[in-house]
């Protein structure tokens, strides 16, 4: 019998974790989908879409509850209550919303879900769709959580040194914190352990990093575990191939960027001489953690374009802005791209979450990584032994990163002995980095096999 002729483009919703580092990677991979041909809705939660500024593009936006649409993590009692109420809620006006799409002539074929929201594959294999799986974070810290969560990597740690399957022996400390320092954040740790809990149903997995950039785990897991697609990295095109016009911008923001000011500060400075800081969308500083950095930038003696969130800022030493005037900006929020493009970055000293460490090794950006928690540490051992590209400041036993430790590494990458082999390293996985998303390259093929094979299911 002759397949019935599809009517539509194949139309997917894209269920981002409702955070900036997840929204950001998932925006930009819905506009590689539209870009080969698919139409894409966007979910966010009622909460979140009210604060979400910019331009969507050519993606749609529809909203479902997480059962918080007055505050979203904040107004939930904890992690777990959050979770919980989040599964229930988001699975019954996700189901909702998909059918709805279909009652109004926009049926909806698949369902690509951030790996931390794995009811919405219930979701979808409920209602005879297809169901893709978004890793946000690198393919090394998923392949730890997945031996965590078979049982094949034991928690509590009980050596100091640690063979997970796929990756070469790391010390304990290389580990995401949540593995090594189990218990610490126990709702994390069922959040990252449990994006597993039902994979095996999942008709396709994506990860957000390219090929050679993770090539060992990536095969090992395409060998032995599942065929996983690797589709990053996930910058705005205007950084990489071009292919999709010139909108520097991932769109949706829960911030709004100081532009035209940071812009005409770096214009005024020297190629190479400026430390972009910036600890991401979620990190609450303790106070003594950020007097260290305040005084490991001011230390360092080279000028500073700092971004402390407005919720941060009154942890800012009195008067550093003022006494810092001469060499230092600081501001709310930027554009993080923008910036870290611009010639007279020399310097990124980041706490290494992984859409900033992409982003930055896209860019070919030297990078401090002073790592936090989750992810972050794996992500600094990565940038300073196996890619090489910077350095990972170390904290001392309180968990703090000193200022003589931020002083050192910040000299080091904007001028120290190891600085050309840092420099010509950046420049090589820039490269490569284009090349996984450019025509033909590995994540650019993964993308097309999707989209044609959707299109004909
Ligand atoms: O002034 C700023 C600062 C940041 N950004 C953007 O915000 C995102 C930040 O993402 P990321 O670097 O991943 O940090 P977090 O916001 O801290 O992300 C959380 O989520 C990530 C993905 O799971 C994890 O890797 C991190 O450890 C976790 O803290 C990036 O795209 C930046 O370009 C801006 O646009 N402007």
């Amino acid at each position: 019998m002759e397949k019935e002729k599809r009517t539509h483009k194949a139309h997917c919703i894209v269920l981002p974790f409702p955070s900036q580092g997840h929204i950001n990677p998932m925006v930009q991979f819905s506009k590689r989908l539209v870009h080969n041909g698919a139409k894409v809705t966007l979910v966010a939660t009622r909460f979140i879409s009210k604060s979400l500024l910019g331009d969507s593009g050519p993606i749609a936006v529809e909203t479902i509850s997480d059962g918080y649409d007055d505050g979203g993590f904040a107004q939930a009692e904890s992690g777990s209550t959050y979770l919980e109420r989040s599964r229930v809620v988001g699975s019954e006006t996700l189901g909702s919303l998909i059918e709805k799409l279909k009652s109004s002539g926009c049926p909806v074929d698949c369902v690509v879900y951030d790996a931390l929201l794995p009811w919405a594959l219930d979701v979808a294999k409920k209602l005879g769709l297809v169901g893709a799986v978004f890793f946000t974070q690198s393919c090394t810290v998923n392949n730890v959580y997945y031996h965590v969560h078979q049982g094949m990597l034991k928690v509590p740690l009980s050596e100091p040194e640690v063979v997970v399957p796929g990756l070469f022996p790391l010390q304990a400390c290389d580990l995401p914190s949540i593995v090594y320092l189990y218990g610490s954040y126990p709702a994390f740790f069922d959040l990252v352990v449990n994006q597993f809990s039902n994979i095996e149903k999942v008709d396709w997995v994506f990860c957000n990093t390219f090929y050679t950039l993770e090539e060992k785990v990536v095969e090992y897991w395409m060998t032995k575990i599942c065929p996983l697609r690797t589709i990053g990295p996930t910058l705005p095109s205007a950084y990489l191939d071009k292919r999709l016009g010139d909108d520097k911008d991932y769109g949706l923001n829960m911030l709004k960027p100081v532009t035209g000011a940071c812009m005409e500060w770096l214009d005024g400075k020297p190629n190479g001489s400026v430390v972009y800081a910036s600890y991401g969308s979620f990190a609450v500083l303790e106070p003594e953690q950020m007097e260290e950095v305040t005084w490991g930038l001011r230390r360092s003696n080279a000028y500073f374009l700092m971004v402390v969130r407005e919720s941060e800022q009154a942890k800012l030493p009195q008067n550093f802005k003022e006494e810092t005037v001469e060499k230092g900006l600081v501001v709310s929020w930027c554009q993080q791209l923008e910036v870290l493009a611009h010639r007279a970055i020399g310097c990124f000293l980041t706490h290494g979450g992984w859409n900033s460490t992409l982003e930055a090794l896209s860019l070919g950006v030297p990078m401090v990584v002073a790592p936090l928690f989750t992810d972050q540490p794996t992500n600094a051992k990565f940038v300073e032994d196996v890619w090489g590209i910077g350095l990972r400041a170390r904290a001392d036993d309180k968990g703090i990163v000193r200022r003589e430790v931020l002083e050192h590494c910040i000299g080091e990458v904007m001028g120290g002995d190891r600085l050309k082999g840092i420099r010509s390293n950046a420049m090589k996985w820039k490269n490569l980095a284009r090349e996984a998303v450019d025509e033909g390259g590995s994540s650019d093929k993964c993308i097309d096999e999707f989209v044609a094979k959707l299109g004909a299911w």
